[in-house]
């Protein structure tokens, strides 16, 4: 893990001749996503500069939800290992004696340590205000807030729609120490492409028919707060180089205006597309992809998140009707559904089964209408 890719490619190369499965990650966060993806992950090589975190922070959160990985660190000058002061493992010690010799010959051919079991516990992380769930996928939702939100970092939030992505990007903001300065809200889908520009860069007096007056565009209007490009995988393609060089600079430059505004925002950025997609259909700028996803945030979908519809469904149950509980005949119900719509389409069916119970105090299964 390393955001230097000369690094990783000298890494790379070094460890070829073994053969073992290598899986490569640019910051904390990407290296974050890959072990919840591939759980045989054993060995870790860690370069202690990362773009994202502080590496006592990615450390520790490695520790907390992978205690079987091999967290190593590496000098990315001499590309020796840092073998710390507490005793190395027989595999750590023996890899940084290879590392540093610079030959990999006599290596084992599988790493030795084996990553043994993956943390659920709902113990730790604290949670996000409005957000309810303690499914493992959750909790690391909330770290990965918890530890970008005081940085101006940008986030990309991604995950199906109904996911919670709005209240992620909230979360940043209000925990951030921009919280008192705006949060402004541009849902890149809904506004016309032909007013897209003028509505975020603003626009100077005669930029176009009916420019009466300048204004200041919703950029603008964020400063010092943040930006949320809700459905950002909707941007114009043609708009999306303005954005990037906002996004890289902090420029800003109106319709019909050849000034050049420095602005202070923060940008969070929401999709439920996959933008690596829109990326090779030429839909989506790379550099653009790149610049937005230094920290991803994804949400699993609510199939994903073992518990969390029961407690949900109780949350949803207390918001509609306070007083009023959920039966189990009713959770079970509940369970035997996939949640395309994921939480939103949860809270829906309960505001339903809220009106269908009546005057009665629960929520029965015969009110779940799915
Ligand atoms: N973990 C959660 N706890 C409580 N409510 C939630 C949670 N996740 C989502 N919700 C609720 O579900 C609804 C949908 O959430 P939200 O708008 O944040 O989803 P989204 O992923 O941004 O969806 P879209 O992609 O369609 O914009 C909202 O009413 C939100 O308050």
């Amino acid at each position: 893990m390393s955001g230097n890719t000369s690094f990783r490619e000298e890494l790379r190369g070094r460890l070829a001749p073994l053969r073992w499965n290598l899986t490569e990650a640019k910051s904390g966060a990407e290296a974050l996503d890959l072990l919840h993806a591939d759980k045989e992950t054993g060995v870790l090589l860690l370069d202690p500069v990362l773009p994202d975190l502080l590496p006592a922070e990615f450390c520790g959160l490695v520790r907390q939800q992978f205690p079987g990985i091999e967290v190593l660190t590496m000098n990315t000058t001499t590309g020796h290992l840092l073998v710390g002061s507490t005793s190395p493992t027989p595999f750590a010690s023996r890899l940084a004696e290879l590392l540093y010799q610079g030959t990999t010959s006599s290596l084992p051919v599988k790493p030795v340590v084996k990553p043994t079991t993956y943390v659920r516990s709902s113990t730790g992380t604290p949670g996000l205000r409005g957000m309810v769930g303690s499914s493992a996928p959750m909790q690391h939702a909330y770290a990965l807030t918890h530890m970008v939100a005081a940085r101006d970092t940008t986030v990309l939030v991604t995950g199906e729609s109904g996911t919670g992505k709005d209240l992620i990007a909230q979360a940043v903001h209000m925990i951030s120490p921009r919280q008192k300065a705006p949060f402004i809200v541009v849902n890149c889908a809904a506004i016309p492409e032909a007013l897209l520009e003028a509505e975020l860069f603003g626009y100077a007096k005669g930029a176009f028919t009916g420019a009466m007056q300048s204004r200041i565009g919703r950029i603008h209007a964020a400063h010092g707060g943040t930006l949320f490009l809700d459905e950002i995988g909707d941007m114009p393609l043609s708009l999306q180089s303005k954005i990037l060089r906002f996004v890289e600079q902090g420029e800003v430059q109106r319709l019909g205006s050849n000034d050049n505004l420095r602005v202070d925002v923060r940008v969070v950025a929401a999709t439920n597309a996959e933008l690596p997609n829109l990326v090779k259909q030429k839909l989506f700028r790379e550099d653009l992809y790149y610049r937005l996803a230094v920290f991803p945030i994804r949400l699993a979908p609510l199939r994903e998140r073992e518990n969390d519809v029961t407690a949900l469904a109780h949350f949803f149950a207390t918001k509609f009707c306070p007083g009023v509980t959920v039966t189990p005949e009713a959770i079970e119900a509940l369970y035997k559904h996939d949640w395309p719509g994921n939480v939103r389409e949860l809270r829906n069916v309960i505001e339903r089964a809220s009106i269908m119970a009546g005057t009665a105090r629960e929520i029965a299964a015969k009110d779940i209408l799915l």
